[in-house]
């Protein structure tokens, strides 16, 4: 890789982002990258709040549940020492569980999603990620993934949402496809299917820049 890169992954709940980020964050530290894996929402005080919501143990209106992401998303890009900026700056390949076009397609299925992306410009203008990566997984097979591994069901996993979200994310990439790299793999497949196919999308972004 010439540069160090910022990836961000995608997809709804249940489509195996973690997994893969996970997988990628290995193979490329295995090649002797620097990686620096990270996630939305952040382990940080907006993030904590953020996830007192999703637990459903504190209500908010959707556009407070869109405010808080957007500013857990500048705290995620701006702070001093773990902040993504620095991270790249440190020469870190940064690979993102989520970014902003989870917003777009999450409050977008809640409210006008030109708000949301009105509402991200800064975090947009300041960092766009050199690919955006979409696991593509059906809403049914991503709902039984949730339902079989998982103790606790927050907020938005729903098969109707999941629908929804889903719907939102084609909407949305529609929408910025002249602005962003956007690349999506099926998430169906085996997690070793997933992983080979991104893998794949990756050595290209390398060789390409
Ligand atoms: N391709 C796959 N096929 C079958 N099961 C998978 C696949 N990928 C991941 N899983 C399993 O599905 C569950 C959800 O995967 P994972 O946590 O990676 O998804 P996620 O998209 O990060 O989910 P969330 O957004 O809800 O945190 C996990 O138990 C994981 O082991
Ligand atoms: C970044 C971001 C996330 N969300 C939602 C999407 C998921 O339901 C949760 C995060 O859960 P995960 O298991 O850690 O993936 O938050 C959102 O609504 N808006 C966002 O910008």
């Amino acid at each position: 890789m010439k540069k160090n890169k910022f990836i961000a992954i995608e997809g709804i709940d249940g489509s195996g982002k973690s997994t893969q980020a996970k997988n990628i964050a290995k193979r490329l530290e295995a090649e002797g990258h620097k990686v620096y894996l990270t996630f939305e929402p952040t382990d940080m005080r907006i993030g904590k709040m953020i996830r007192t919501i999703l637990g459903g143990k504190e209500k908010a209106d959707e556009k407070v549940i869109a405010a808080l992401f957007v500013a857990d998303r500048l705290d995620h890009i701006l702070h001093e020492t773990n902040g993504i900026l620095k991270k790249l700056a440190d020469g870190f390949t940064v690979i993102t569980d989520r970014y902003y076009f989870s917003s777009y397609a999450y409050h977008g299925a809640h409210m006008d999603m030109d708000w949301v992306i009105q509402s991200n410009k800064m975090a947009a203008d300041i960092l766009k990620p050199d690919i955006n990566i979409f696991v593509d997984v059906s809403p049914e097979v991503a709902m039984k993934r949730i339902n079989a591994n998982r103790e606790t069901i927050e907020i938005y996993e729903t098969l109707d949402n999941l629908k929804a979200v889903q719907a939102q994310y084609v909407l949305a990439f529609e929408k910025l496809k002249e602005s962003e790299h956007i690349v999506a793999v099926n998430g169906d497949e085996t997690p070793e299917k997933v992983s080979e196919a991104l893998w794949e999308i990756l050595q290209k972004e390398i060789q390409n820049n």
